[in-house]
Protein backbone atom coordinates (compact mmCIF):
# COMPACT_ATOMS: atom_id res chain seq x y z
CA UNK A 1 0.00 0.00 0.00
CA UNK A 2 1.42 3.31 -1.14
CA UNK A 3 0.93 6.13 1.53
CA UNK A 4 1.02 9.44 0.98
CA UNK A 5 2.45 12.29 3.81
CA UNK A 6 1.79 15.53 3.59
CA UNK A 7 4.95 17.38 2.85
CA UNK A 8 6.56 19.68 5.41
CA UNK A 9 7.07 23.14 3.94
CA UNK A 10 10.32 25.45 4.99
CA UNK A 11 9.76 27.93 7.35
CA UNK A 12 10.79 31.81 7.20
CA UNK A 13 10.19 33.76 9.96
CA UNK A 14 9.44 37.65 9.30
CA UNK A 15 10.78 39.94 11.60
CA UNK A 16 9.17 43.12 11.33
CA UNK A 17 10.10 46.57 12.91
CA UNK A 18 12.92 48.95 13.02
CA UNK A 19 15.80 47.61 11.73
CA UNK A 20 19.42 50.42 12.69
CA UNK A 21 23.12 48.84 11.69
CA UNK A 22 26.19 50.82 10.94
CA UNK A 23 27.45 49.50 7.49
CA UNK A 24 29.66 52.72 7.32
CA UNK A 25 32.04 53.98 10.45
CA UNK A 26 30.59 57.09 11.94
CA UNK A 27 27.14 56.52 10.42
CA UNK A 28 24.05 54.60 11.17
CA UNK A 29 21.70 52.94 8.56
CA UNK A 30 17.91 53.31 10.13
CA UNK A 31 15.08 51.44 8.07
CA UNK A 32 11.59 51.75 9.45
CA UNK A 33 8.40 49.84 8.73
CA UNK A 34 11.01 46.72 7.20
CA UNK A 35 10.44 43.52 7.10
CA UNK A 36 13.39 40.92 7.29
CA UNK A 37 12.82 37.56 6.43
CA UNK A 38 14.82 34.89 7.88
CA UNK A 39 15.21 30.77 6.38
CA UNK A 40 17.73 28.54 8.27
CA UNK A 41 19.54 31.48 10.37
CA UNK A 42 20.17 33.69 7.42
CA UNK A 43 18.89 36.61 5.99
CA UNK A 44 16.73 35.97 3.06
CA UNK A 45 15.21 39.17 1.84
CA UNK A 46 14.75 43.07 3.08
CA UNK A 47 11.67 44.62 2.42
CA UNK A 48 11.72 48.32 3.21
CA UNK A 49 7.88 50.72 3.70
CA UNK A 50 6.49 47.11 4.37
CA UNK A 51 3.02 47.85 5.43
CA UNK A 52 2.29 44.25 6.00
CA UNK A 53 4.75 41.84 6.50
CA UNK A 54 1.78 38.89 6.03
CA UNK A 55 1.82 40.15 2.22
CA UNK A 56 5.66 40.66 1.53
CA UNK A 57 5.45 37.12 0.24
CA UNK A 58 3.47 38.09 -3.07
CA UNK A 59 6.17 39.91 -3.93
CA UNK A 60 8.48 37.02 -4.06
CA UNK A 61 7.27 34.11 -5.56
CA UNK A 62 8.90 31.41 -4.04
CA UNK A 63 7.63 32.49 -0.79
CA UNK A 64 3.82 30.62 -1.94
CA UNK A 65 6.45 27.21 -0.63
CA UNK A 66 6.78 28.63 2.41
CA UNK A 67 5.58 28.46 6.45
CA UNK A 68 5.53 31.72 7.63
CA UNK A 69 5.76 33.25 10.89
CA UNK A 70 5.74 36.89 11.86
CA UNK A 71 7.50 38.39 14.71
CA UNK A 72 5.93 41.85 14.74
CA UNK A 73 8.13 44.56 16.57
CA UNK A 74 6.90 47.59 14.55
CA UNK A 75 5.86 50.09 17.84
CA UNK A 76 7.56 52.93 19.12
CA UNK A 77 10.75 52.54 21.59
CA UNK A 78 11.43 49.29 19.54
CA UNK A 79 14.50 48.48 17.45
CA UNK A 80 16.63 45.51 16.27
CA UNK A 81 19.94 46.20 16.46
CA UNK A 82 23.04 43.73 15.28
CA UNK A 83 24.11 41.40 17.77
CA UNK A 84 27.58 42.54 19.86
CA UNK A 85 31.01 41.33 18.90
CA UNK A 86 33.32 40.86 21.82
CA UNK A 87 36.49 39.85 20.78
CA UNK A 88 38.51 39.15 23.26
CA UNK A 89 36.98 37.43 26.59
CA UNK A 90 38.52 34.81 29.45
CA UNK A 91 35.23 33.02 30.62
CA UNK A 92 37.66 31.30 32.68
CA UNK A 93 38.10 34.49 34.80
CA UNK A 94 34.78 35.55 35.42
CA UNK A 95 34.28 34.84 39.18
CA UNK A 96 37.46 37.67 39.12
CA UNK A 97 35.15 40.66 37.84
CA UNK A 98 35.87 43.48 39.93
CA UNK A 99 38.28 42.04 41.88
CA UNK A 100 41.98 43.71 40.17
CA UNK A 101 42.48 46.09 43.41
CA UNK A 102 45.31 48.36 42.79
CA UNK A 103 46.96 46.03 40.83
CA UNK A 104 48.95 46.16 37.22
CA UNK A 105 49.41 43.74 34.72
CA UNK A 106 51.97 41.31 35.55
CA UNK A 107 51.33 41.42 39.84
CA UNK A 108 47.55 41.05 38.22
CA UNK A 109 48.12 37.45 36.70
CA UNK A 110 50.19 36.05 39.65
CA UNK A 111 47.74 37.29 42.41
CA UNK A 112 44.19 37.15 40.99
CA UNK A 113 44.14 35.32 37.55
CA UNK A 114 46.89 32.04 37.64
CA UNK A 115 45.13 31.20 40.54
CA UNK A 116 41.47 31.31 39.36
CA UNK A 117 42.18 29.54 35.61
CA UNK A 118 43.94 26.57 37.51
CA UNK A 119 40.59 26.02 39.64
CA UNK A 120 38.92 25.49 36.29
CA UNK A 121 40.31 21.99 35.84
CA UNK A 122 37.57 20.73 38.04
CA UNK A 123 34.97 20.45 35.55
CA UNK A 124 31.94 21.11 38.18
CA UNK A 125 33.66 24.75 38.68
CA UNK A 126 34.33 25.31 35.11
CA UNK A 127 30.43 23.95 34.20
CA UNK A 128 29.24 26.74 36.90
CA UNK A 129 31.42 29.54 35.72
CA UNK A 130 31.09 28.65 32.04
CA UNK A 131 26.86 28.27 32.36
CA UNK A 132 26.71 31.95 34.22
CA UNK A 133 29.23 34.01 31.62
CA UNK A 134 27.41 32.69 28.54
CA UNK A 135 24.47 33.91 29.72
CA UNK A 136 25.19 36.70 30.92
CA UNK A 137 27.06 37.66 27.93
CA UNK A 138 23.90 36.85 25.78
CA UNK A 139 21.57 38.86 27.88
CA UNK A 140 23.88 42.29 27.05
CA UNK A 141 23.39 41.38 23.56
CA UNK A 142 26.81 39.50 22.87
CA UNK A 143 25.90 37.11 19.79
CA UNK A 144 29.34 36.31 19.22
CA UNK A 145 32.46 35.93 21.54
CA UNK A 146 36.19 35.12 20.85
CA UNK A 147 36.74 32.96 24.20
CA UNK A 148 40.15 32.29 25.81
CA UNK A 149 39.32 29.35 28.51
CA UNK A 150 42.78 27.70 30.28
CA UNK A 151 45.21 25.22 29.52
CA UNK A 152 42.82 22.35 30.09
CA UNK A 153 41.69 20.59 26.92
CA UNK A 154 38.46 19.20 29.04
CA UNK A 155 37.40 22.08 30.66
CA UNK A 156 37.82 24.05 27.16
CA UNK A 157 35.74 21.40 25.29
CA UNK A 158 33.08 21.95 28.19
CA UNK A 159 33.13 25.22 27.35
CA UNK A 160 32.24 24.52 23.52
CA UNK A 161 29.64 22.19 24.61
CA UNK A 162 28.45 25.19 26.47
CA UNK A 163 28.33 27.53 23.84
CA UNK A 164 26.62 25.34 21.76
CA UNK A 165 23.79 24.38 24.04
CA UNK A 166 23.14 27.71 24.87
CA UNK A 167 23.09 28.80 21.03
CA UNK A 168 26.29 31.64 21.22
CA UNK A 169 28.31 32.00 18.29
CA UNK A 170 32.06 31.59 19.55
CA UNK A 171 35.86 31.34 19.00
CA UNK A 172 37.07 28.83 21.85
CA UNK A 173 41.15 29.16 22.16
CA UNK A 174 42.60 26.64 24.86
CA UNK A 175 44.94 28.78 26.62
CA UNK A 176 48.69 27.60 25.65
CA UNK A 177 51.24 28.77 27.78
CA UNK A 178 54.92 26.58 28.32
CA UNK A 179 57.07 29.15 29.62
CA UNK A 180 57.09 31.64 32.81
CA UNK A 181 54.17 30.47 34.59
CA UNK A 182 53.44 29.30 37.90
CA UNK A 183 54.46 25.64 38.63
CA UNK A 184 50.64 25.19 39.54
CA UNK A 185 49.70 25.89 35.97
CA UNK A 186 51.88 25.50 33.44
CA UNK A 187 52.29 22.28 30.44
CA UNK A 188 55.32 21.47 28.52
CA UNK A 189 55.30 22.26 24.78
CA UNK A 190 54.50 18.95 23.76
CA UNK A 191 51.24 18.88 26.26
CA UNK A 192 50.58 22.22 24.51
CA UNK A 193 50.23 21.52 21.07
CA UNK A 194 48.69 17.58 21.95
CA UNK A 195 46.05 19.11 24.25
CA UNK A 196 45.30 22.15 20.83
CA UNK A 197 44.98 19.74 18.49
CA UNK A 198 42.71 17.80 20.93
CA UNK A 199 40.33 20.35 21.40
CA UNK A 200 40.61 20.85 17.37
CA UNK A 201 39.72 17.61 16.76
CA UNK A 202 36.54 17.60 19.42
CA UNK A 203 35.31 20.79 17.50
CA UNK A 204 35.31 18.83 14.06
CA UNK A 205 34.45 15.64 14.50
CA UNK A 206 32.53 15.52 17.47
CA UNK A 207 30.71 18.71 18.55
CA UNK A 208 30.01 19.35 14.92
CA UNK A 209 28.20 23.00 15.34
CA UNK A 210 29.13 25.25 12.74
CA UNK A 211 28.67 28.32 14.91
CA UNK A 212 31.50 27.21 17.14
CA UNK A 213 35.33 27.22 15.97
CA UNK A 214 38.76 26.70 17.67
CA UNK A 215 41.33 29.89 17.99
CA UNK A 216 44.75 29.12 18.26
CA UNK A 217 45.58 31.19 21.57
CA UNK A 218 49.39 31.29 22.89
CA UNK A 219 48.79 33.39 26.26
CA UNK A 220 51.27 36.38 25.45
CA UNK A 221 54.69 36.15 24.02
CA UNK A 222 56.49 35.75 27.85
CA UNK A 223 54.31 32.35 28.41
CA UNK A 224 55.08 31.17 25.24
CA UNK A 225 58.86 29.29 24.11
CA UNK A 226 60.11 29.88 20.91
CA UNK A 227 59.36 26.51 19.68
CA UNK A 228 55.64 26.82 21.08
CA UNK A 229 54.82 29.72 19.10
CA UNK A 230 56.51 28.40 16.07
CA UNK A 231 54.53 25.08 15.97
CA UNK A 232 51.33 26.91 17.10
CA UNK A 233 51.55 29.03 13.73
CA UNK A 234 52.49 25.63 12.08
CA UNK A 235 49.22 23.73 13.17
CA UNK A 236 47.33 26.81 12.29
CA UNK A 237 48.60 27.04 8.90
CA UNK A 238 47.98 22.87 8.63
CA UNK A 239 44.47 23.51 9.51
CA UNK A 240 43.71 25.80 6.58
CA UNK A 241 44.40 28.92 8.33
CA UNK A 242 42.99 28.74 12.03
CA UNK A 243 41.94 31.78 13.65
CA UNK A 244 44.83 33.39 16.24
CA UNK A 245 44.67 35.11 19.57
CA UNK A 246 46.98 36.70 21.85
CA UNK A 247 47.95 39.85 24.14
CA UNK A 248 50.03 42.48 22.53
CA UNK A 249 51.93 46.07 23.91
CA UNK A 250 49.39 45.90 26.99
CA UNK A 251 51.81 47.60 29.55
CA UNK A 252 55.16 49.27 30.20
CA UNK A 253 56.51 46.45 32.35
CA UNK A 254 55.18 43.84 30.39
CA UNK A 255 56.68 45.42 27.35
CA UNK A 256 60.67 45.39 28.59
CA UNK A 257 60.21 42.17 29.66
CA UNK A 258 59.62 40.81 26.30
CA UNK A 259 62.93 42.90 25.09
CA UNK A 260 64.82 40.69 27.48
CA UNK A 261 63.20 37.14 26.71
CA UNK A 262 63.14 38.16 22.73
CA UNK A 263 66.33 40.02 21.96
CA UNK A 264 66.75 39.01 18.71
CA UNK A 265 62.95 40.76 17.77
CA UNK A 266 63.03 44.81 17.07
CA UNK A 267 59.63 44.94 19.00
CA UNK A 268 57.23 42.83 20.53
CA UNK A 269 54.88 42.89 17.60
CA UNK A 270 57.99 41.45 15.39
CA UNK A 271 58.19 38.25 17.96
CA UNK A 272 54.38 37.58 16.73
CA UNK A 273 55.86 38.60 13.03
CA UNK A 274 59.40 36.03 13.66
CA UNK A 275 57.14 33.24 14.61
CA UNK A 276 54.37 33.44 12.01
CA UNK A 277 51.21 33.97 14.00
CA UNK A 278 50.54 37.60 12.34
CA UNK A 279 47.77 36.59 9.44
CA UNK A 280 44.53 38.48 8.64
CA UNK A 281 42.92 35.95 11.27
CA UNK A 282 44.62 36.85 13.96
CA UNK A 283 43.14 39.36 16.92
CA UNK A 284 45.59 41.37 18.92
CA UNK A 285 44.20 42.01 22.38
CA UNK A 286 45.28 45.97 23.86
CA UNK A 287 47.87 47.08 21.66
CA UNK A 288 48.21 50.29 23.87
CA UNK A 289 52.42 51.42 23.18
CA UNK A 290 52.57 50.49 19.86
CA UNK A 291 55.20 52.14 17.44
CA UNK A 292 54.32 53.13 13.93
CA UNK A 293 56.87 50.29 12.63
CA UNK A 294 54.08 48.03 14.81
CA UNK A 295 51.37 49.80 13.16
CA UNK A 296 52.76 48.78 9.71
CA UNK A 297 53.32 45.41 10.98
CA UNK A 298 49.84 45.15 11.91
CA UNK A 299 48.82 46.95 8.96
CA UNK A 300 50.40 44.87 5.93
CA UNK A 301 49.79 41.67 8.07
CA UNK A 302 45.69 42.87 8.31
CA UNK A 303 45.61 41.13 11.80
CA UNK A 304 43.37 43.18 13.86
CA UNK A 305 43.07 44.69 16.96
CA UNK A 306 40.97 43.98 20.11
CA UNK A 307 40.02 47.40 21.97
CA UNK A 308 39.62 46.65 25.86
CA UNK A 309 38.86 50.24 27.34
CA UNK A 310 37.53 49.03 30.35
CA UNK A 311 40.78 46.51 31.27
CA UNK A 312 43.11 49.14 29.92
CA UNK A 313 41.48 51.73 32.75
CA UNK A 314 41.12 49.16 35.48
CA UNK A 315 44.82 48.15 35.16
CA UNK A 316 46.22 51.04 34.42
CA UNK A 317 47.77 49.89 31.31
CA UNK A 318 47.15 52.74 29.18
CA UNK A 319 45.03 54.24 26.39
CA UNK A 320 45.10 53.06 22.96
CA UNK A 321 45.30 54.89 20.10
CA UNK A 322 41.90 54.28 17.98
CA UNK A 323 41.49 56.95 15.95
CA UNK A 324 44.97 56.37 15.34
CA UNK A 325 44.91 53.02 14.39
CA UNK A 326 41.69 53.68 12.58
CA UNK A 327 43.38 56.49 10.06
CA UNK A 328 46.25 53.53 8.79
CA UNK A 329 42.94 51.69 8.05
CA UNK A 330 43.82 48.93 10.70
CA UNK A 331 40.67 46.68 11.87
CA UNK A 332 39.50 47.94 15.57
CA UNK A 333 36.73 45.75 17.32
CA UNK A 334 35.76 45.78 21.06
CA UNK A 335 36.66 43.46 23.77
CA UNK A 336 35.74 43.03 27.37
CA UNK A 337 38.58 41.06 28.57
CA UNK A 338 36.69 40.06 31.90
CA UNK A 339 38.08 39.81 34.19
CA UNK A 340 40.46 42.90 33.56
CA UNK A 341 37.62 44.25 32.38
CA UNK A 342 34.68 44.35 35.12
CA UNK A 343 31.97 44.56 32.63
CA UNK A 344 30.42 41.44 30.89
CA UNK A 345 28.32 44.10 28.56
CA UNK A 346 30.09 45.27 25.11
CA UNK A 347 27.66 48.25 25.28
CA UNK A 348 29.80 49.66 28.39
CA UNK A 349 32.80 48.92 27.12
CA UNK A 350 31.78 51.01 23.68
CA UNK A 351 30.79 53.58 26.28
CA UNK A 352 34.30 53.60 27.61
CA UNK A 353 35.86 53.49 24.43
CA UNK A 354 34.06 57.00 23.98
CA UNK A 355 35.09 58.12 27.20
CA UNK A 356 38.75 56.97 26.45
CA UNK A 357 39.24 58.59 23.51
CA UNK A 358 37.69 61.77 25.27
CA UNK A 359 40.88 61.65 27.71
CA UNK A 360 43.44 61.06 25.04
CA UNK A 361 41.93 64.07 23.47
CA UNK A 362 42.53 66.34 26.90
CA UNK A 363 46.09 65.11 26.42
CA UNK A 364 46.12 66.46 23.17
CA UNK A 365 47.01 70.21 22.01
CA UNK A 366 46.20 71.64 18.77
CA UNK A 367 44.04 70.94 15.57
CA UNK A 368 44.15 66.88 16.51
CA UNK A 369 42.52 66.76 19.25
CA UNK A 370 38.44 66.40 18.17
CA UNK A 371 39.56 64.47 15.95
CA UNK A 372 41.24 61.79 17.88
CA UNK A 373 37.26 61.50 19.99
CA UNK A 374 34.99 58.70 18.90
CA UNK A 375 31.51 59.35 18.23
CA UNK A 376 29.03 57.37 19.55
CA UNK A 377 27.38 55.59 15.97
CA UNK A 378 31.36 55.07 15.45
CA UNK A 379 31.78 53.39 18.95
CA UNK A 380 28.40 51.15 18.01
CA UNK A 381 30.81 49.93 14.82
CA UNK A 382 33.07 49.33 16.53
CA UNK A 383 30.77 47.13 19.09
CA UNK A 384 29.33 45.04 15.23
CA UNK A 385 30.76 45.63 12.21
CA UNK A 386 34.49 46.59 13.84
CA UNK A 387 34.74 43.02 15.65
CA UNK A 388 33.61 41.39 12.56
CA UNK A 389 36.31 42.68 10.52
CA UNK A 390 38.40 41.90 13.95
CA UNK A 391 37.74 38.59 13.47
CA UNK A 392 37.40 38.24 9.57
CA UNK A 393 33.78 37.14 9.76
CA UNK A 394 32.21 40.24 8.14
CA UNK A 395 31.00 38.53 5.14
CA UNK A 396 28.35 36.45 8.01
CA UNK A 397 27.76 38.80 10.43
CA UNK A 398 27.56 42.10 11.76
CA UNK A 399 24.66 43.62 9.36
CA UNK A 400 21.76 43.37 8.47
CA UNK A 401 21.89 42.12 4.82
CA UNK A 402 20.97 39.71 2.51
CA UNK A 403 23.25 36.48 3.17
CA UNK A 404 24.29 37.78 6.18
CA UNK A 405 23.61 35.44 9.43
CA UNK A 406 20.76 36.72 11.51
CA UNK A 407 22.35 37.61 14.83
CA UNK A 408 20.29 40.75 16.30
CA UNK A 409 19.59 42.21 19.47
CA UNK A 410 15.86 43.82 20.14
CA UNK A 411 16.26 47.04 22.22
CA UNK A 412 13.13 48.41 24.13
CA UNK A 413 13.92 51.88 25.76
CA UNK A 414 10.81 51.56 27.34
CA UNK A 415 11.03 48.09 28.89
CA UNK A 416 9.91 47.49 32.18
CA UNK A 417 12.47 48.61 34.71
CA UNK A 418 14.30 50.44 32.01
CA UNK A 419 16.86 53.02 33.46
CA UNK A 420 16.42 55.46 30.05
CA UNK A 421 13.97 57.85 30.83
CA UNK A 422 12.21 58.84 27.54
CA UNK A 423 10.00 61.59 27.95
CA UNK A 424 6.84 61.35 24.90
CA UNK A 425 7.98 64.21 22.77
CA UNK A 426 11.27 62.44 22.25
CA UNK A 427 9.74 59.81 20.38
CA UNK A 428 7.07 61.10 18.95
CA UNK A 429 8.60 61.00 15.23
CA UNK A 430 5.74 62.15 13.61
CA UNK A 431 4.70 64.80 16.28
CA UNK A 432 1.69 63.65 16.69
CA UNK A 433 1.20 65.30 19.97
CA UNK A 434 -0.52 68.86 19.37
CA UNK A 435 0.45 69.98 22.23
CA UNK A 436 2.15 73.52 21.75
CA UNK A 437 4.01 72.96 24.63
CA UNK A 438 5.67 70.30 22.82
CA UNK A 439 5.86 71.80 19.74
CA UNK A 440 8.33 74.43 21.20
CA UNK A 441 10.63 71.27 22.22
CA UNK A 442 13.54 69.95 19.93
CA UNK A 443 11.84 67.53 17.33
CA UNK A 444 13.07 64.06 17.85
CA UNK A 445 15.05 61.83 16.04
CA UNK A 446 16.84 58.62 16.47
CA UNK A 447 20.38 59.54 16.84
CA UNK A 448 19.44 60.95 19.95
CA UNK A 449 17.05 58.17 21.16
CA UNK A 450 20.44 55.88 20.15
CA UNK A 451 22.36 58.47 22.10
CA UNK A 452 20.09 57.87 25.15
CA UNK A 453 20.38 53.60 24.66
CA UNK A 454 24.61 53.98 24.30
CA UNK A 455 24.84 56.13 27.67
CA UNK A 456 21.93 54.84 30.19
CA UNK A 457 20.74 51.75 28.21
CA UNK A 458 21.91 48.15 30.09
CA UNK A 459 20.56 44.55 29.59
CA UNK A 460 17.37 45.80 31.22
CA UNK A 461 16.73 47.32 27.39
CA UNK A 462 18.27 44.15 25.54
CA UNK A 463 14.05 42.27 25.89
CA UNK A 464 15.15 39.61 22.98
CA UNK A 465 18.26 38.55 21.48
CA UNK A 466 18.94 35.87 18.46
CA UNK A 467 21.57 33.71 17.36
CA UNK A 468 21.51 32.02 13.79
CA UNK A 469 17.73 33.22 13.51
CA UNK A 470 17.25 30.86 16.57
CA UNK A 471 15.63 32.93 20.09
CA UNK A 472 18.30 32.67 22.49
CA UNK A 473 17.22 35.39 25.45
CA UNK A 474 14.15 36.63 26.23
CA UNK A 475 12.79 38.87 28.46
CA UNK A 476 9.31 40.22 27.52
O1 LIG B 1 44.40 41.50 30.06
C1 LIG B 1 45.07 40.45 30.10
N1 LIG B 1 44.51 39.32 30.57
C2 LIG B 1 45.19 38.15 30.62
O2 LIG B 1 44.65 37.13 31.05
C3 LIG B 1 46.53 38.17 30.15
N2 LIG B 1 47.47 37.25 30.03
C4 LIG B 1 48.54 37.84 29.50
N3 LIG B 1 48.32 39.15 29.28
C5 LIG B 1 47.06 39.37 29.67
N4 LIG B 1 46.33 40.49 29.66
ZN1 LIG C 1 43.02 39.39 27.94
Amino acid sequence: MVTFQEEKKPKCVVFYGTFIDTPVLGEYRIRENTAIGVQDGMILFIEEECVDPLNVRSLYEPWEDFEIDVIDFNTDLKFFFPGFIDTHVHCSQYPNVGLFGNSTLLEWLEKYTFPMEARLDDLKIALKVYSKVIQRSIANGTTMASYYTTISPSSTKLMATLCSQFGQRALIGKVCMDSHSPDYYTETTTQSIASTREVIDFLEEELLDKKIRPVITPRFAPSCSRKLLKNLSQLANEKGGLHIQTHLSENENEIKWVKTLFPECESYTAVYGEYGLLTDKTVLAHCVHLSDQEANMIKDTKAGVSHCPISNSCLSSGECRVRWLLDQNIKVGLGTDISAGFSPSILNTSRSAHLVSRHLAMKIKGSNKEHVKLSVPECLYLATVGGARVLSMDSEISLFEVGKQFDSQLIDLNSPNSPIDVFDWQYQMNNQAEDTLYKKLPQPHYPDLLAKWFFNGDDRNTVQVWIAGKLVHSIM
